[in-house]
């Protein structure tokens, strides 16, 4: 079987006396769209921040692309970084800086492509993510939400990357540009082959766009699967995500329109 992307092998996470994470184990492979959910404190930031390496676990392992983060040193975790993109909640985009620089920061940082290379790639970036090259002169402060979060998606995708972390992809978005924001990740994952880790609480999204879901809750990883396998698990935070009146209508168009969900692979 082929390695998997993000591997996290019996994870703890304390913060003193708290446990947040006991012995987690979740493997994304190669292509899937993960929904990382679960309650406030749960522990999704933690274990997001813990797969960009942001955060070393109290014990366990995280390995991506087959390389374990708390024993890469900051040469390899830096190329490992180059290989995947991410969307911050609230865009994160210097606001100094013009939707071009923005975008081109993460190609000069290599230190490696030409000035003009770069030009080309940033353009190119802009008009996959349906911005043209008049916006590419504005500032942050002259875009609409949905802007900045199309011009911060650019940017996480600057570097071609295989594997994208999204905070809560659709947050602040109205629903008409949350749902053209949601299809825009649907194409480029498919155009770019990407494998996708998302936070989000927006159930639409991640009824959308995930063929996996993993559900934190009581420090496990409590349930692991399509939205059906998911559903099927008996536990009251699961019950009220899912089954309230909104989850149950977002389930109705589900199962009408059908989904990218895969099979069940069991939590542990
Ligand atoms: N650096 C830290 N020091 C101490 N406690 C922390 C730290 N980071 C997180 N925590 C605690 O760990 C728990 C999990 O936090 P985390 O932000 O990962 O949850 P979450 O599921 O993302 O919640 P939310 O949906 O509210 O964002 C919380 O109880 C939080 O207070």
């Amino acid at each position: 079987m082929a390695t998997p992307i993000i591997d996290v092998a019996g994870l703890w996470t304390t913060f003193g006396k708290t446990v947040v994470h006991e012995d987690l184990n979740l493997q994304v492979e190669q292509g899937e769209v993960v929904a990382l959910v679960g309650g406030s404190g749960s522990g999704k930031t933690t274990l997001l921040r813990q797969m960009l390496g942001l955060e070393t676990p109290t014990r366990g392992t995280v390995t991506i692309f087959g390389d374990n983060l708390q024993e890469a040193d900051s040469a390899r975790l830096q190329q490992m970084r180059n290989r995947w993109g991410m969307l911050f909640q609230h865009g994160a985009l210097f606001s100094a800086l013009t939707t071009f620089d923005n975008v081109a920061q993460p190609m000069r940082e290599l230190r490696t492509l030409p000035e003009d290379l770069i030009r080309d790639a940033v353009l190119l970036k802009l008009q996959m993510v349906g911005l043209t090259p008049a916006d590419a002169l504005k500032m942050p402060s002259d875009l609409s939400g949905g802007m900045v979060k199309r011009v911060a998606l650019a940017r996480a995708l600057a570097l071609e990357p295989e594997l994208l972390f999204l905070d809560e992809p659709t947050a602040g978005l109205d629903p008409s540009l949350a749902d053209s924001f949601v299809a825009l990740i649907a194409s480029l994952r498919e155009a770019m082959q990407l494998t996708v880790v998302m936070v989000t609480h927006d159930l639409d999204t991640l009824l959308a766009l995930s063929t996996r879901i993993a559900v934190l809750a009581d420090k496990h990883l409590i349930a692991y699967g399509s939205a059906q396998e998911v559903i099927a698990v008996p536990h009251p935070f699961i019950e009220q995500f899912f089954l309230g009146g909104r989850g149950r209508r977002a389930l109705q168009v589900l199962d009408q329109h059908g989904g990218p969900h895969e099979p069940l692979h069991e939590a542990t």
